[in-house]
C-alpha cells in the first residue's frame, strides 16, 4: 500500500517587483494531504488548474521531496530509501515529455531499463514484451520522432511498466489522443489493476475518464483535500443542484429583478445562475436563456411556467440537467455543495 500522510510542499519562488527587483515568495502547493493506494486499485486525483495534482504525482514518484510529511511504499519509508521506493513505483505523463525522439521504441527502453538497474538480457526481454504488449512490435526499431501521437502515448506506457513497477502514477495519459486510442489506453489501465494488481493513482480532465475508471476519488481545491469518495458518491453531494434552462424569447432586463424576486419566494430554494441571449437564426428573433438552479429542475420548469406566461414571455424550448462528475468538481471546488 502507499501511504501518503500529513505531506506539505512549498515551492520557494522570486516574486518580481519590477525590471530588476524581486523577493522571495513561498507557494503552498499541497498542504496537509493524507492518501493511500491500495494494490489493484485505480485511484482518481482531481481538482481545477493549480489544486496541487502534478505536485503530488512528483512527489509520489521521487521527483519532488515534500517539505513536510510522510510518503510510505509498501512499508518502506521514501526518506529513509528512496533507491527501493523507486523500483516500487513508475510515472506516466500525457503528451510527448520524458522520450528521446532520436532513439528507437527499443532503444528508449533500454535507457531506461538500465536507469532502473536491469540487465541488459532482462531489459531486451521486457521491452520485447512490452512493445508487443502496445502494439508497437512492428516499428521498435523507428526513431520515435517518426511515431504518431498515439504511437509516443504508447510507448510511454512502455517506458513505464519497464521497471514492472507496483504502483504507477498517470498525469493526464490521454491528454491529446484521438477518442478510440484513449478507449484503447483506459482498456489497458483497467486490464494493469485489475488482472496484474497494480495500484494506480490517475489525473485527468475528463471527468467521464475518472468515472469509468475509478474505485474512489480524491478531489483537491488549492493543495487541500475537499473529499475523497466513489465518484457515483461525488456527484450525489450535489444532486440537489439540478439546472432548469428555459428558452425565451421577449426576454428583457428589466424582467430579471422580478424573477429573482419570484424565484426567492418559491418554495424550491431557486436561484437564476445565468442569462444567455442569442439570436435564434430560425425564429430571426433573440432567444434567451434562463437557467435556474434549484433541487429539483422539473418541478421548477413547472413552476416558471405560468411566471413566463403572466410576463409575456413566449418559451422556445426547455430542459433540465442532472449534475454530472465534471459539475459535482466544479461546484464542490467553489465550495457549494455537501463538502462545503
Ligand atoms: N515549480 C514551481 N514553482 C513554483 N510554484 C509552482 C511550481 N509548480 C507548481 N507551482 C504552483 O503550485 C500550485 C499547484 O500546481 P500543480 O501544477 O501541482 O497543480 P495541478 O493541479 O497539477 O494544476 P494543472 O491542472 O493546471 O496541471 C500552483 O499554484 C502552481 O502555480
Amino acid at each position: 500500500m502507499i501511504e501518503m500522510t500529513d505531506v506539505t510542499k512549498i515551492y520557494e519562488t522570486k516574486q518580481k517587483l519590477g525590471w530588476f527587483r524581486s523577493e522571495k515568495a513561498a507557494v503552498t502547493a499541497v498542504n496537509s494531504l493524507s492518501l493511500n493506494i491500495l494494490p489493484g486499485e485505480i485511484v482518481g486525483l482531481l481538482g481545477l488548474n493549480g489544486a496541487g495534482k502534478t505536485t503530488t504525482i512528483r512527489m509520489l514518484s521521487t521527483l519532488l521531496e515534500p517539505t513536510s510529511g510522510s510518503i510510505e511504499v509498501d512499508g518502506v519509508a521514501m526518506h529513509k530509501n528512496r533507491q527501493a521506493v523507486q523500483q516500487k513505483v513508475n510515472m506516466i505523463a500525457g503528451g510527448e515529455r520524458m522520450l528521446y525522439w532520436s532513439l528507437t521504441g527499443r532503444e528508449n527502453l533500454h535507457y531506461f531499463g538500465k536507469l532502473y538497474g536491469l540487465g541488459a538480457a532482462q531489459t531486451g526481454r521486457e521491452a520485447e514484451r512490452l512493445l508487443n504488449e502496445v502494439g508497437l512490435g512492428h516499428a521498435a526499431d523507428q526513431p520515435v520522432e517518426q511515431y504518431s501521437k498515439g504511437m509516443k502515448q504508447r510507448l510511454q506506457i512502455a517506458r513505464g511498466l519497464i521497471n514492472d513497477p507496483q504502483y504507477l502514477f498517470l498525469d493526464e495519459p490521454t491528454l491529446g489522443l484521438d477518442a478510440p486510442i484513449a478507449r484503447q489506453l483506459r482498456r489497458t489501465v483497467g486490464r494493469l489493476a485489475k488482472e496484474q494488481g497494480k495500484g494506480i493513482l490517475l489525473t485527468s480532465h475528463y471527468p467521464q475518464e475518472v468515472e469509468e475508471l475509478c474505485d474512489r476519488v480524491y478531489l483537491l481545491s488549492r493543495g487541500e483535500l475537499l473529499l475523497c469518495d466513489k465518484p457515483e458518491n461525488i456527484v450525489r453531494q450535489v444532486a440537489g443542484l439540478q439546472t432548469a434552462h428555459l428558452d425565451v424569447t421577449g426576454w428583457n432586463e428589466s424582467l430579471r429583478p422580478l424573477l429573482a424576486e419570484h424565484l426567492a419566494t418559491s418554495s424550491h430554494q431557486a436561484e437564476l445562475v445565468c442569462t444567455e441571449v442569442a439570436v435564434n437564426p430560425a425564429a430571426s428573433s433573440e432567444v434567451a436563456r434562463l437557467s435556474v438552479q434549484s433541487p429539483s429542475a422539473d418541478r421548477m420548469i413547472t413552476e416558471m411556467l405560468p411566471w413566463t406566461a403572466q410576463h409575456g414571455l413566449r418559451i422556445v424550448s426547455f430542459a433540465s440537467e442532472k449534475p454530472n462528475l465534471e459539475d459535482a468538481i466544479i461546484l464542490l471546488s467553489e465550495g457549494k455543495g455537501k463538502a462545503s
